[in-house]
This record gives structure tokens, C-alpha cells and sequence, in this order.
């Protein structure tokens, strides 16, 4: 089976949950693509497609929330480290360039700890488009929680690579399982 993963991230914990996404699908082939490289990769030999990126503003990120969240970590009193790719186009961008997916597909997201009526959460939105651009959408969108210091919560890693083996699972020949729409978190 080969896996494509396209995130998204800017502080490094999507990325994070992206990697240990893929470490959970082994032995299947896997390559990560983050958004802003992503443009133009050949989707048609990719049986499975994972797309995560970083709640921004309860959804998907945006030019102005990328641009936010650059600033924010460029200020003088900064802790936050910038991903090298940081900059260009995220998921919502790369995920409106798609159309006639034959492929399966999964979605999932970073977001702070809490409600998720508090906190919003992209990977809906992200599973809505993968369907819309015809994705065989086998998982429920998936939120991975980092922390006030903006850090993913222990054990976040761990069950990231879990998700990554039951998709692996589920991408195997059998039955089908269907989206239901319902966002699974720790
Ligand atoms: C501009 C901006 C807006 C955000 N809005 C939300 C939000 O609405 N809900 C939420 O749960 N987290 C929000 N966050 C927090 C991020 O979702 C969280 O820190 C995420 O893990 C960052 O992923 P990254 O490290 O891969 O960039 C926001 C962060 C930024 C920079």
C-alpha cells in the first residue's frame, strides 16, 4: 500500500502528529508532503491520503491566520519555533486544487485542549472536501490537542501512531467503513 500524507504546520506539532501518523502505517510505503510543496504530486498511484493541518480561528488556517501566526512567533519575547515550512500555502489552498480523488482518505488536526465548541476543529472541514473532491473517506476526522504552551499533550504522539495503524488496517481489502462525521479525540 502506498500512503500519502499532506500536512500542514506552523509551530511543528501537526507536523509531529504527521510523523507518528506515518510511523503507525508501516510497513506501508509513506511519504509526507507538507502543503507547500504539495502542489502538483501525483495523487493517482496513492491508495490512501492523509490530509492534518493546525486549527486556525475553528477551522482551517487561512493567508491572514498564517500570516498571524508567523507574527507571533517573530516578536522579540517569541518562544514559539517556525516550521521551515512555515511560509506559502496550507491545506485549505492545496485541498481546493483537488478533484477526482479515486483514492481513500483520512483527516485530522492539531487544536488546543478543551470543548471542541470552544475550540472549533479543522479536520471536519478537511474530511468535507476530501469527500467533495470524491475521496473514499474511511475514518472519522481525528483532533490530536496540544496544550497552553503549544505542545502536544502526552500521549498525543502515541495515539497518533495508533490512528496511523487502524488506518493502515482499514485501507487492507475488506469491508468498507463509512464516514459518520463525528470527530474523535483523546
Ligand atoms: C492564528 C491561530 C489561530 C488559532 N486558532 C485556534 C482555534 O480556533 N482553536 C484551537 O483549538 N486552536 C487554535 N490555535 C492553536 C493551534 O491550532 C494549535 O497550536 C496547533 O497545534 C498548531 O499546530 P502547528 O504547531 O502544527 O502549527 C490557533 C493558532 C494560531 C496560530
Amino acid at each position: 500500500m502506498r500512503a500519502l500524507i499532506v500536512y500542514e504546520s506552523m509551530y511543528g506539532n501537526t507536523r509531529l502528529v504527521a510523523e507518528a501518523i506515518g510511523r503507525g502505517l508501516a510497513p506501508a510505503e509513506v511519504i509526507l508532503v507538507p502543503t507547500n510543496q504539495a502542489a502538483g504530486v501525483d495523487l493517482s498511484q496513492v491508495d490512501l491520503l492523509v490530509v492534518g493541518g493546525p486549527t486556525h480561528v475553528h477551522g482551517m488556517s487561512r493567508p491572514s491566520t498564517r500570516q498571524g501566526a508567523i507574527d507571533a512567533a517573530i516578536t522579540p519575547q517569541h518562544t514559539l519555533h517556525l516550521e521551515a515550512d512555515a511560509a506559502g500555502s496550507g491545506v485549505r489552498e492545496w485541498l481546493a486544487s483537488l478533484n477526482g480523488l479515486a483514492c481513500r482518505a483520512a483527516a485530522f488536526d492539531t487544536r488546543q485542549e478543551g470543548p471542541i465548541l470552544l475550540t472549533g476543529h479543522a479536520a471536519k472541514s478537511i474530511s468535507k472536501n476530501l469527500l467533495a473532491a470524491g475521496a473514499d473517506v474511511i475514518a472519522d476526522a481525528t483532533s490530536f490537542l496540544v496544550n497552553k504552551s503549544i505542545a502536544l499533550v502526552p500521549g498525543e504522539v502515541r495515539r497518533a501512531e495508533a490512528w496511523g495503524t487502524m488506518l493502515r488496517e482499514r485501507s487492507a481489502p475488506g469491508p468498507q467503513h463509512p464516514f459518520t462525521g463525528a470527530i474523535t479525540t483523546a
